[in-house]
Order: C-alpha cells, then structure tokens, then sequence
C-alpha cells in the first residue's frame, strides 16, 4: 500500500521520521490506508512555509475576487469527485454513504458561500469628528492558521476552516484527526488541482499531542482554529497564549431537546430520533438530553422504543442500513463505560444498552441504539457528553422547569424546542444559552448562519459572515490631510 504524504509548501513529502500510520475502517477493522506520520518537526517546517507565503508571497495582496475564483474552483472539484469522496468519508468514519452525500453537498455549499461573499465588504469610510481627515476602517487577514479537526465530520469540519481561511488571504496549516485524514488529504490534491500558490495551504498529518501542540504553541503561528473536545480545547487555549495568538474553539456539546405536549407528537419523536442516533450520535449537536413534558412522558418514551426497534445499524456501504459503528475501539469502551455508569445512577435502560448480537457486526464498533429513563440532572449521563447513540430522557411539569434544566450545563452549543404555541417558544428561545436553538427542528445548520457554542462549548463562530471574520483583522487607518504643530511640549 502506498504510504500517503504529507503536503508542505506545496510538495508532498514523508515525515522527516519515516513513521507511518494504520488507519482503520470501523466496520471490519480492516486496513484501508497507510499515512506518513508527521512530527514537531514537520510541523514546524510546515508553518515556515506558510510564514513564507504569508510575509513574502502573493497571497494575502492578490484582489479577493481572484482568491474567490480559487475557492470556487475548489467546490467545482469537490463536486466533481464528489461520489469518491463520499465513499472514501464513509470508509473512514463508517457513516453511510448517503451521509457523506449530504457532507460533501454542504461542503461544495460552504466553499462556494464565502467565494461568493468574500469581496462584499470592502472596509468602512468613517465620519471622522476632525476637520480635514479621512479615517477608515479596514480588514486584513490574521496571518499563519493553524487549524485542527476532529473525526465525525472529517472534511466537514474541515470546510470550515478552509474555505474562509483562504478567501480571506490568510496561510494555512491544517492538522485533520490522525484517526479519519483520507479525505483532508485529497482536498488537499484537489486545492493543488485549483491554483492554491505553493505554501500557502500545507498539511500535516499526526497525533494531537505532537504535531497539534506544535500548532498551538509554535509563536509563528497567529490563529488556532480547534474543533474538537473540552478537554483538548483547554490545552490549547493553554498553549496557544505565549504569543497571546487568536483562539478559536468549536467543542463539544450535551444539547437539550424540549418537548412539550402541544407538539406535534409524530414529527417531535421522529426527530428525537434523529436527533440522537443519526451517525451513532457522534455529533457534536447530537440532541441527546430529552426533557419531556411529565403529561406525555410515558406516551413519547414508548413511541420513541418502538421505533428504535426498527432501526437497521450496519456497513455505511450497506443501502439498507441507517446506522453505522461508532469510529473506534476506544471510543466504544468510553460508550459502554458511560451506559453503565448510568445505570450504576439509576438510570433505566428504556431500549438498548449493549452491543448488537448480530453476527455480521461482531467485526465492528457498533452500539445499539439505547434509552436511557428515569433520569434526573444530577446524573453524570445527563452532563457529560457520550458521544454515542445513548439518549437520556427527563421530566418537567412547567415552562420554568423545561428552561432551568435545559440550561442546567457547563456546555451551551445547541438545543430544541417543540411546540405549536409560538410566543411560549420564544420565550424559551429568549432564555436558552446555547449558540444555536431550534423551534420545531433540530440539528439543522448552513453555511449563511453562524456556528458556534456558549459557555464551555468554545467560542469563535464557523460559518456565516462571522465566519469570515474570524480570518480578519479590523485595522483603522487614519489620515490628516492637514498637519499642524500640537505645541504641547
Ligand atoms: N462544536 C462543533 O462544531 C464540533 C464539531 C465536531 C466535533 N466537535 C467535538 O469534537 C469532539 C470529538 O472529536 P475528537 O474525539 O476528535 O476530539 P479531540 O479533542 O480528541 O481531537 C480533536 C483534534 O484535536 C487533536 N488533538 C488532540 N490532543 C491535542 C493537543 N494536545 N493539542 C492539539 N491538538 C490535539 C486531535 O488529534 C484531533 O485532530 C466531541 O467533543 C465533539 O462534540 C465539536
Ligand atoms: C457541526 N456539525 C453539526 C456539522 C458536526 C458536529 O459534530
């Protein structure tokens, strides 16, 4: 198998160490690529490359619409490799292929949403308060990117960064998980593909705790972009502040979904579902904290049950099947530990709570899909993030309560709210500290909204025109256009 490279000021080259990786399909636990695997050292080389082309080369001076038709260019190439990279995604991640679909349909959406804005805001004349002056406002980019991924939305995740990095005239180094890089690796050869200038994009490929801490310590680098887990967000927020650079964080969430009983009953438990156990809940917005109004608790729990029997789990390359395996041993154990521990609370096993008996499975990460009831706040299953297909289920009996334990979180990344009395969800819209809430949806997003998380879901904002301006800096220019003396000193 030939060892895929890593691509730095625009060659692709092995790792200095000529250590390679594994990377794992979680279906079979077969192997479907090998990966060079890049060290400090890479890495540093990587962000002198792109400090090169920052400070010396051509981008971040060429006109934006030139840089635009770059970005553009870049979907085009998506789009057309579209179904290869679906397939390689689901290979990866073991999401279904009409999953990845989706992804790489708001991919090519999210590189030709900032193509198409970036050249509409030019700056800002300013009325300046003194005589004979002109003062305005300008935006430039920050610099050297640093950016790291996580692995359920590989090159969704990855899109993000990308797309408004580039159009912005910035120079990047990206760091996709080492668990799932195949796709960032052949963006990458698509970008070459599109005319992004030597060093301007580079890619490194590697564990967290070397190449990703280079990244956000390495006092050349200006901006780290993370998304990722709370945990490794602290770290780099820690490591990121010798050169005070800017810090954007995209972390985990443990969303409520509020359900009260003037929804609409049928469309509110589908949802749910989906909710939760679309791509095995390894979701950052995953709804996975039900809160259900007390009067038809009992109702929804065992609709809710009897539809989770039904649901197919198998290969991502299997038409059939809905849900794929989780993306690793590791990952699996943390699942099962979380359950039980549930459990151990005094939580209620509703539905699931095991692995699949199925023998066609046995090779893979796969967990059933699991309910989990009688649950209260206090429980560890109802504040920590699972990141699997567990869902916990709670009660409220007023409009207070709903909000106080839909609030009742470190994390603020996302939630629901389903009713047909409009100005009650308002309010708990008012009331809800998340960055995104959904009225009678859940876990929607496109690239014209931003995305971002409250409290210890991170900070920064993904996408929309927010999004952009994370890769700009503000710089107010002010001209007298007539000097004189001041005669102070
Ligand atoms: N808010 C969002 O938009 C969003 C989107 C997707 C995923 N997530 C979150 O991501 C998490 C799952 O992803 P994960 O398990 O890959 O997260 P993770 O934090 O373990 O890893 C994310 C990335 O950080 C790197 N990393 C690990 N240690 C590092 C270190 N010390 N310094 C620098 N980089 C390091 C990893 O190699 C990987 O590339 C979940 O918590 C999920 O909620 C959030
Ligand atoms: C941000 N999103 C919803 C695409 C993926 C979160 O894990």
């Amino acid at each position: 198998m030939e060892v895929k490279r890593q691509y730095i000021n625009g060659e692709w080259v092995h790792a200095l160490s000529k250590q390679t990786r594994e990377i794992i399909n979680p279906f079979n636990q077969e192997v479907i690529a090998i990966v060079t695997e890049s060290n400090e050292e890479d890495t540093k080389l990587a962000i002198s490359a792109a400090r090169h082309a920052f400070d010396h080369g051509d981008w971040p001076n060429t006109p934006t619409m030139e840089r635009a038709k770059v970005v553009r260019k870049i979907a085009e190439l998506i789009e057309r490799d579209r179904e290869e990279l679906a397939e390689l995604e689901s290979l990866d991640t073991g999401k279904t292929v009409e999953e990845s679909r989706w992804d790489m349909d708001d991919i090519v959406g999210v590189f030709h949403y900032y193509a198409d804005i970036a050249d509409k805001d030019g700056g800002e004349i300013i009325d300046s308060p003194v005589p004979n002056s002109i003062s305005k406002v300008v935006k430039e980019p920050v610099g050297v990117c640093g950016q790291i991924t996580p692995w359920n939305y590989p090159l969704l995740q990855a899109s993000w960064k990308l797309a408004p990095a580039l159009v912005t005239g910035n120079t990047l180094v990206m760091k996709p998980s080492e668990i799932t890089p195949l796709t960032t690796i052949k963006v990458f050869e698509l970008m070459e593909e599109a005319g992004v200038p030597k060093g301007v994009a580079n890619l490194v490929l590697g564990a967290g705790n070397t190449v990703g801490a280079e990244l956000s310590s390495n006092n050349d680098v200006d901006l780290i972009s993370f998304t990722g887990g709370i945990q490794t967000g602290k770290k780099i927020m820690q490591a990121a502040s010798d050169n005070v650079k800017k810090v954007a964080l995209e972390l985990g969430g443990k969303n409520p979904n509020v359900i009260f009983a003037d929804a609409d009953f049928e469309t509110a438990v589908d949802q749910a579902l989906n909710g939760v156990f679309f791509h095995a809940g390894q979701i950052c917005s995953a709804g996975t904290r039900l809160i259900v109004e007390e009067s038809i608790h009992d109702k929804f729990v065992d609709a809710l049950v009897e539809r989770v029997k039904n649901i197919r789990l198998g290969s991502g390359f299997d038409k059939d099947a809905q849900m794929g395996p989780l993306i690793s041993e590791q990952h699996l154990n943390k699942v099962m530990n979380y359950v039980e521990n549930g459990i151990k609370e005094g939580a209620t096993v509703a539905i699931g709570g095991k692995q699949p008996d199925d023998p066609e499975l046995q090779k893979g990460f796969f967990y059933l899909p699991t309910i989990l009831t009688n649950c209260t706040t206090d429980m560890r299953v109802v504040q920590d993030e699972g990141f699997g297909p567990v869902m916990t289920v709670e009660k409220f009996s007023t409009e207070e309560e709903a909000i106080q334990l839909a609030n009742d979180s470190i994390y603020g990344l996302s939630g629901g709210v389903w009713t047909k009395d409009i100005a009650k969800a308002e309010r708990c819209v008012a009331k809800m500290r998340m960055g995104t809430v959904w009225i009678n949806d859940f876990n929607l997003y496109f690239p014209h909204a931003p995305w971002g998380g409250y409290k210890q879901s991170g900070f920064g904002r993904e996408l929309g025109k927010t999004g952009l301006e994370e890769y700009q800096e503000t710089k107010h220019v002010f001209q007298n256009l007539d000097p004189q003396p001041i005669n102070w000193f």
